[in-house]
């Protein structure tokens, strides 16, 4: 099987992210794409990240309706900071005989040669970058036969910016999947005062 890997903080999953795996997947002939919300994002401000559960059920939210896409708990469930190495290998020990694409935007893809133990990367999995309004898509200094970049349709969503937007009362109707405005709204997220 060919499996889509999306990785992400999803503080909150956003149509990007979902228009940039459905995309992938139809661009790549992907069977699946399975959403991967990170445990420890360390390379953000851990102590205002929203709590993995929150994060994991919105994700859940957003891709049922999706028969293509799962999602899966293994950075979440992983203690310390999360990898994409660990991430890789951890699904690899699950399902051995999927061929892994590793989906990221723009922005993180630049940021992949700092990202921990990179040279394990390029042997678990083939990397696709993906198109993303604000940031530059290169492949410059990745090694040639292990990315593929995809021009997507421009989507300017952020998490920051539905973060944002949520505490200063503005909508993120249709930033987000309807599900999950209902999810933020339910649990107080992203309020100043949570109350
Ligand atoms: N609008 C978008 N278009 C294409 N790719 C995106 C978009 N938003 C996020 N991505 C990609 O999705 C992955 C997960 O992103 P992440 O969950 O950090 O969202 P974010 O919107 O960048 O969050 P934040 O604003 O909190 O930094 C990354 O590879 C990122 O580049
Ligand atoms: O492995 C690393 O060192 C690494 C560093 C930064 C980000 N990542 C991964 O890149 C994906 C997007 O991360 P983020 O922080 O932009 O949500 C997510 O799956 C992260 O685990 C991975």
């Amino acid at each position: 099987m060919r499996l889509g890997v999306m990785g992400g903080t999803f503080d909150p999953i956003h149509h990007g992210h979902l228009v940039a795996a459905s995309e992938a997947a139809h661009l790549l002939d992907l069977d699946e794409v399975v959403f991967v919300p990170t445990g420890q994002p360390y390379r953000k401000d851990v102590t205002s990240v929203t709590p993995a559960e929150h994060r994991y059920l919105m994700t859940v939210i957003a891709t049922a309706s999706n028969p293509s896409f799962t999602v899966s708990r293994v950075d979440i469930d992983r203690e310390g900071p999360t990898y994409t190495r660990d991430t890789l290998v951890d699904l690899h020990a699950q399902r051995p005989d999927d061929k892994l694409f590793f989906i990221t935007g723009a922005d993180a893809l630049a940021q992949i040669l700092s990202w921990h133990g990179v040279d394990q990367l390029w042997e678990l999995a083939h990397f696709v970058g993906v198109t993303r309004p604000g940031h530059e898509l290169t492949d410059a200094g990745l090694p040639e036969d292990k990315v593929t970049l995809l021009e997507v349709p421009a989507m300017a969503i952020s998490s920051t910016d539905c973060r944002e937007r949520t505490a200063t009362g503005e909508p993120v109707w249709y930033l987000v999947p309807d599900g999950v405005v209902q999810y933020i709204g339910k649990y107080h997220l992203y309020r100043e005062d949570p109350s």
